[in-house]
């Protein structure tokens, strides 16, 4: 049996007089690779920074590795944060250092390693993303993918148990946008992470996905196999899927103070 790695429990979180989640369950288990996708604005990057007790729920709990992560204390969380790395959209390489000094970096800040050790490891991560070979090169002098794979290289500097990842994809070419699911892929299973991938790339996530949720208006509205999610019947995950404009995923922004099951009947006029 698959053990679970992250249960988020009847988690019900709003932001600026808007509700987000209503009652959000879902597990994320351990060693493979979770999908989380749906529409855009859905709270998917506020799913991960709850899991990252960045945000706190207004109610309901968040568990990584059975510890509720919005009750520990400073240390406690220090220490749980240390085994996760995160793959931010907005986490842009530091223009001002080398592709390597980028990499040390977290060790440098979190990490009493020796300099020697640390240079190992910076090799070993390049090599990891298939970038050895660039570690003398500016952030400047990258292209956008392999930039990502930088990026990537340092999220997982400290070896984490966890890696999240927010839009990999984002603005890539085809043939980047494979080798980012390749390295994932590879990353997951050489290292034994659990990795959570949030991603509006269907085709992409469904790929590499062991386990995919999907959310829509503020709850689960599918979580199984890739193979399970495909063969929904369900109108909301088929439109999501088929990437259909119109149907059961409004298209408007609810207007202040609407909810969210009126906002879903339909495309508002
Ligand atoms: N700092 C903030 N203050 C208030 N509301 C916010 C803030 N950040 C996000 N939101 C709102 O929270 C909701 C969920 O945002 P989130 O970024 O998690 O969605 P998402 O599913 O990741 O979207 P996308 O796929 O477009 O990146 C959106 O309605 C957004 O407007």
């Amino acid at each position: 049996m698959t053990e679970t790695y992250i249960k988020v429990e009847n988690v019900r979180f709003s932001r600026a007089g808007r509700t987000i989640y209503e009652n959000v369950s879902l597990s994320i288990p351990r060693g493979k690779i979770t999908a989380v996708m749906g529409p855009s604005g859905t709270g998917k990057t506020t799913l991960l920074r709850l899991i990252a007790a960045q945000l706190a729920p207004d109610s309901g709990r968040i568990l990584v590795d059975n510890q509720d992560v919005h009750t520990l204390s400073r240390t406690d969380l220090y220490k749980v944060r240390r085994k996760m790395g995160m793959l931010f959209q907005s986490g842009a390489l530091f223009s001002d250092m080398s592709v390597a000094e980028n990499i040390a970096f977290p060790m440098e800040e979190h990490t009493q390693l020796s300099h020697d050790t640390i240079s190992q490891r910076v090799s070993d991560k390049l090599h990891s993303v298939g970038l050895r070979g660039a570690a003398d090169l500016m952030p400047s002098e990258l292209s956008g993918g392999m930039a990502r794979r930088v990026a990537l290289a340092r999220a997982i500097s400290l070896d984490p148990e966890l890696v999240m990842y927010d839009e990999p994809f984002t603005g890539q070419d085809p043939i980047s946008k494979g080798v980012l699911v390749s390295l994932i892929r590879q990353l997951n299973d050489s290292a034994n992470m659990t990795s959570v991938l949030v991603s509006h790339d269907v085709e992409e996530s469904l790929s590499i996905a062991d386990h995919v949720c999907i959310l829509s208006g503020g709850r689960v509205i599918a979580e199984g196999t890739a193979e399970a999610i495909r063969a929904s019947n369900d109108p909301q995950v088929k439109q999501f899927l088929n990437g259909e404009p119109d149907g059961p995923v409004p298209f408007h922004y609810p207007e202040k103070g609407g909810d969210l099951e009126r906002d879903q009947r339909g495309v508002a006029s």
